[in-house]
């Protein structure tokens, strides 16, 4: 840049001092061309200046022309102009000068002659002046045209350059531009840089905290290490029967999963069966309709034959009234002939013989001749009414045969519809059963495919509006799908502003649904305590959403039934049925609460007639009840009562007594509300006489506490400590349930009580269930989507394949009957 400025200064001063020389120093050319044309005679003063302006120039340019012409320093005179030869000489300014400023010497104004050589040798020398000053000229205008061109040229250059330069400085202004943003970019990627440093800082300070905590941890650990490598002494005892188990187990899942194969070709035939079933029945309904259209103008063709029926059996029985009087009257009749006839023959015979005899008149003969013929007319006459009343019972005869004839075809006709129609009914019971079949083939594949799966499963159960919402004329804040797949398995729930949340769920249950249709879809999971199993019921909700309904119900009123009374009438029915095949169960069942962190047994004896009492105490006076899990699988918690039951009645009995000592209180929210959470346990232990198998199950069925906000339950005092259990007890059992979901390596199930007795559930291989109960007015809403979330991520979390718990090899098939 400063090279290329430095040119073009010198550049300008370069072109100004050509146009100051070509335009103020030296005139045009031409024009002195002209001047000098014009005065051809010599004129001193007019030669003077042209001669000055051109010695100037010469002067000026003279270096760049020719070396000066020296005249020794000195001035030069006419003589010596005369002594040089001017045509081949160079003439420095002076000695022009002096030849401009020569006079005329020597000569007498008389010596024209003379006078006139020396003239004419003053013009010769000013001629070989000019001449030089006309090369000099020339030269000049040769040297400005050189320059001129160098000029152009260098104007070109220059041009060329200045383009180059431009896009130069483009170049480098884009590069500049470029370099700018990189530089921004970069400041940016360094801003972001530092706030990764200071999260990483923090992330840091963290894993310290972290790194300190699990130094705590791993303390505590080899606390437990340490209990722990006690147990593994016993275990090790035990490794050789559980690996005898396992091989058998191995055995029987490969057995399952051959089972499962099966099941699912099974399935897939079922269904193929299922919809070729259902069209049959689409069919056979069609059929059924017309076949009933039909079939009831038949009933009224046969109502209609069956009227004709009667009133020809009317007339038939009236022709044989008829008939039989006819025939009294034709057997009369013929009685009266054969009489008349006897008589004609009397007659006839005593004619013949009082002709023989001659002896009797005439006019006698006359009279028994006229009797004779009136006799005889009489039996023409009744012969003539035999005839009349036979042809009469003929045609009632005719008649009789085709009213017969009519009934037997429309009986006949009848006979084959209501053949036809009760073989439709079969048709249709038949796929009616089919249909029943594929569908508990489906829960079944559903379930085993659920515990193949080992997922916790979740049911959503809404409750009605309850006449004391503040909202129940108003809309519900809950929604479900009305098309697709998501029918019965999806919620959405609704906030005022528009927003709408979707949940998808194993199950969802309005508002509508029965005890009943909630049950049947437990059933199946109920029925696998009795194959063994561990099977583990929950119902999580907030305060008054219909936990309590849900799991206990009315289990005095048959329809309100709940989930408990259902379950164990269910599997007492099925054990009952279990007995031919020569299995016999022993049942014994416990109910415990955990009240504010204290396990309290419900079914203790000693009944008590304060909660307050033992509240105080926190539990049944005088006893600790503590969760043990046994090496074995089996958890237990000690000193609590357990009750043998054999009937749904000794359990109803138990229920209720466990009622009355549950810890119950009115809240802001429920008048009735569970303070605490229930647990109800069925241990079932099953042994087969005849195959000496032996199975053991667990059913747990657990009446959650309420979840609430303390700002909504506006609990105070002993309320506000219950609330603040059950919160942090449910917000242990979320965080279980995150650990398992996130796989983490400590699962934090001694954070509670109600965690502490629902590990082998929540983490071992038992077969789980949620209800997550919601209660659908608006002003819920919060609650409702808390919960929601905590079921979703429920609904998330693998928790282990479910174990069958026996002794001995069982068969491929499952113990339940159902
Ligand atoms: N599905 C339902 N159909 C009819 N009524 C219901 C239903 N669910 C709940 N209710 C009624 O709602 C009220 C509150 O129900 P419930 O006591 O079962 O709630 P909860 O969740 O157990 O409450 P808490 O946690 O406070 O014990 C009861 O009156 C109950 O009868």
């Amino acid at each position: 840049m400063r090279g290329s400025s430095t040119w073009t200064r010198a550049r300008e001063s370069s072109q100004r001092r050509f146009s100051t020389e070509n335009e103020n120093e030296n005139p045009p050319l031409k024009k002195r061309k002209l001047t000098t044309k014009s005065t051809p005679c010599v004129r001193t003063h007019v030669v003077k200046g042209s001669v000055r302006e051109a010695l100037s120039i010469v002067s000026t340019q003279q270096e760049l022309i020719d070396p000066p012409c020296s005249f020794g320093g000195q001035p030069p005179t006419l003589s010596c102009l005369g002594q040089g030869d001017w045509e081949g000489t160079r003439m420095a300014t002076e000695e022009v000068e002096a030849l401009l400023n020569m006079k005329m010497t020597g000569k007498a104004k008389s010596d024209i002659k003379g006078r006139n050589d020396q003239m004419m040798e003053y013009i010769k020398k000013l001629r070989g002046c000019i001449r030089q000053l006309l090369q000099v000229e020339s030269a000049y205008i040769l040297q400005k045209e050189q320059q001129q061109i160098q000029l152009q040229e260098e104007r070109q250059i220059w041009k060329e350059t200045e383009t180059k330069l431009k896009v130069k400085q483009d170049e480098l202004e884009a590069g500049l531009s470029d370099v700018n943003q990189k530089c921004s970019v970069l400041e940016e990627i360094s801003a972001k840089s530092e706030s990764a440093r200071q999260e990483v800082l923090l992330a840091h300070q963290k894993d310290s905290e972290a790194l300190r905590a699990a130094a705590d941890e791993r303390l505590h650990l080899l606390e437990e290490i340490e209990k722990l490598r006690k147990e593994v002494a016993s275990a090790t005892q035990q490794a050789a029967t559980l690996q005898d188990i396992n091989k058998r187990l191995q055995e029987y899942n490969t057995s399952l999963q051959q089972y499962n194969t099966k099941l699912q070709s099974d399935a897939a035939q079922a269904t193929e069966e299922n919809s070729r079933t259902q069209k049959e029945k689409v069919a056979i309904l069609e059929t059924l309709g017309t076949v009933r259209g039909n079939n009831a103008a038949l009933q009224t063709q046969l109502d209609t034959v069956k009227a004709s029926l009667l009133a020809e059996t009317t007339q038939r029985s009236f022709v044989n009234g008829e008939l039989i009087r006819l025939r009294g009257e034709l057997q009369h009749v013929s009685k009266e002939k054969e009489k008349a006839s006897t008589q004609l023959q009397a007659l006839s015979e005593e004619n013949a013989r009082f002709r023989e005899l001659t002896g009797k008149t005439a006019a006698e003969v006359d009279v028994i001749t006229s009797q004779a013929v009136a006799l005889e007319e009489r039996y023409h006459t009744q012969n003539e009414q035999m005839r009349l009343v036979r042809q009469q019972l003929d045609l009632a005869n005719q008649k009789l045969e085709v009213a017969e004839a009519s009934l037997a075809w429309h009986k006949k006709d009848g006979h084959d519809n209501i053949l036809k129609v009760e073989q439709l009914q079969k048709r249709l019971a038949d796929a009616d059963q089919k249909l029943l079949e594929g569908e508990l083939l489906r829960r079944k594949l559903h379930n085993i495919i659920q515990e193949l799966k080992g997922n916790i499963r979740v049911f959503c159960r809404v409750r009605p509006m309850l006449p004391d919402d503040d909202d129940s004329g108003a809309d519900s804040a809950v929604q479900y799908p009305s098309s697709g797949e998501l029918v019965g398995h999806a919620i959405e729930l609704l906030q005022p502003q528009g927003q709408k949340y979707t949940f998808t769920f194993d199950k969802v249950f309005g508002p509508e649904a029965a005890q009943e249709d909630v049950f049947v879809e437990i059933s199946q999971l109920v029925q696998s305590a009795l194959d063994g199993y561990k099977v583990c019921i929950f119902a999580y909700g907030q305060t008054g959403s219909g936990k309590t309904h849900t799991m206990l119900g009315h289990p005095d009123e048959l329809e309100q039934r709940g989930v408990i009374p259902r379950s164990v009438e269910q599997i007492f029915q099925s054990s009952q049925a279990l007995q031919a095949q020569g299995w016999k169960f022993k049942m014994q069942a416990s109910m415990l609460e955990i009240y504010n962190e204290t396990i309290r047994d419900l079914l203790v004896n000693s009944r008590r007639t304060s909660l307050d009492s033992q509240r105080s105490d926190g539990g049944t006076p005088g006893k600790q009840h503590v969760v043990k899990h046994e090496p074995n699988g089996n958890t237990f918690v000690t000193d609590l009562t357990v009750v043998e039951v054999t009937s749904w009645k000794e359990v109803s009995s138990l229920l209720r007594r466990a009622a009355q000592s549950r810890s119950v209180g009115k809240t802001a929210m429920n008048d009735h509300s569970s303070r605490s959470h229930c647990v109800f346990t069925l241990r079932i232990a099953g042994t087969n006489e005849n195959t000496e198998q032996q199975v053991h199950g667990v059913l747990n069925l657990i009446d959650l506490a309420g979840s609430e906000r303390l700002s909504r339950s506006c609990a105070t005092g002993e309320r506000l400590r219950e609330t603040q259990a059950i919160n942090k007890s449910l917000s242990s059992l979320g965080d279980v349930i995150l650990a398992i979901g996130n796989k983490e390596q400590h699962i934090p199930y001694r954070n509670s009580k109600l965690t502490y007795l629902l590990q082998p559930c929540l983490g071992g291989d038992s077969k789980t269930l949620m209800f997550v109960n919601i209660a659908p007015e608006s002003k819920s809403l919060n609650e409702s989507l808390c919960s929601l979330r905590f079921a979703a991520k429920v609904n998330a979390c693998e928790i282990g394949v479910p174990r069958r718990h026996t002794n001995a090899r069982l068969p491929e098939a499952r113990l339940s009957i159902n």
